[in-house]
């Protein structure tokens, strides 16, 4: 049993744009695992504002790197090695479950639990903040490309600029499923006025308009668009780093879950969040926060594995620069193929097979 992690930085094409401000690399961990001769291959990649830092990621690995059996971290009464550190603990679990679904000889989003026969993942392009004509440019082009279904970032500039960009958007995809993403820039005044200013939009939902905190103001929100007689949904994002899921659906907070598994902690717990979501009658949505491959990938089994889901935020591939392997699972047309060989990345498609 060995656990080894080596540092990476992979820069953005371009910058993203969003609410908080630009991101412009990602930086992380490869995390490797060997147990009883099977390897397992994992990825840690912290962001700021979702988890801990780089330098809490890297203290978090090199001490469970020590334990004598590192799957103990992950065992209950382990689980305290990863407190505070979600991307380390998601690092080391994914590590394991590659070995163990190789072991297996089944893909993760088998391994993970899920029934099988989940050809196709639904992704939804990402489109950042940038002006009108820029932000219908990559509207249009997303379409062109096969997107049916556009998640635009707003929040960066004044309101009245964001409305003007999503009506353009509405104006030039009128068939597409559109959503807002504010990054918990708006106040709850703000948020209403948007609400009412969209009317027309046929926006899906706003994911995070309020600050992550503010769960209260989100599910008053909701009650503000069933008032009014809307139809937008309320996505949380960043709330969820902060309030546990349960919480946020107790508080009728909620008409969608977006869950980062980097942000909870691995793909297993994502998952089981997401079923307990579901079950309680509120949707979920996967994503990344821009990771690697490895990451990436293992988000596209968990939302292979779910009985249900909304289309993903997975298309982000394109905005790295580089990548640490060949992406088994590229986007195609609006969705994504979900890998069919054994483990996360299978062996037979990376570059480092060897
Ligand atoms: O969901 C997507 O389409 C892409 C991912 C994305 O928007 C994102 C990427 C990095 C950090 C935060 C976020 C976010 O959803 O707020
Ligand atoms: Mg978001």
């Amino acid at each position: 049993m060995r656990l080894g992690f080596e540092p990476f930085s992979l820069p953005l094409v371009e910058p993203l744009g969003t609410a908080n401000g630009e991101l412009t690399e990602r930086e992380g961990f490869v995390v490797v695992v060997e147990v009883a001769g099977q390897r397992g291959v994992g990825e840690a990649t912290p962001l700021a504002g979702w988890t801990e830092s780089l330098d809490q990621c890297a203290s978090a690995l090199a001490r469970v790197s020590r334990f004598p059996d590192p799957r103990r971290a992950l065992a209950p009464r382990g689980d305290e090695a990863f407190a505070g550190t979600p991307a380390a603990r998601h690092g080391v679990a994914l590590a394991l479950a590659d070995a163990a679904a190789n072991r297996d000889r089944l893909p993760l989003s088998r391994w993970l639990g899920g029934a099988g026969g989940v050809e196709h993942v639904p992704v939804n392009a990402t489109v950042g903040d940038g002006g009108v004509e820029a932000t219908v440019t990559e509207a249009t082009d997303a379409v062109a490309e096969g997107f049916d279904c556009l998640k635009v970032k707003v929040g960066a500039r004044p309101l009245e600029e964001d409305v003007a960009r999503l009506r353009a958007v509405r104006e030039a995809c009128p068939d597409v499923e559109l959503r807002a993403d504010c990054n918990g820039a708006w106040d709850r005044d703000t948020a209403r006025e948007a609400v009412d200013a969209l009317a027309d939009c046929e926006l899906a939902y706003l994911e995070q308009p309020l600050p992550a905190t503010d769960v209260a103001g989100h599910a008053d929100l909701r009650a503000y668009v069933a008032e009014v007689g809307g139809s937008v949904g309320v996505a949380l994002d960043e709330s969820l780093a902060s309030t546990a899921p349960e919480v946020v659906v107790d508080a009728g907070a909620a008409d969608v879950l977006v869950l980062k598994p980097m942000a909870l902690g691995g793909v297993d717990r994502a998952r089981t969040v997401a079923l307990d979501a579901i079950e309680r009658g509120v949707d979920v949505v996967v994503t990344t926060t821009i990771d690697a491959v490895y990451a990436r990938t293992a988000t596209v089994h968990l939302a292979a594995s779910l009985p249900t889901v909304r289309a993903c935020g997975l298309a982000t591939a394109d905005l790295l620069a580089a990548d640490l392997t060949a992406d088994p699972a590229p986007v195609s047309a609006g969705r994504i193929a979900v890998p069919e060989g054994k483990g996360n990345v299978p062996r037979s498609s990376t570059s480092d097979s060897a």
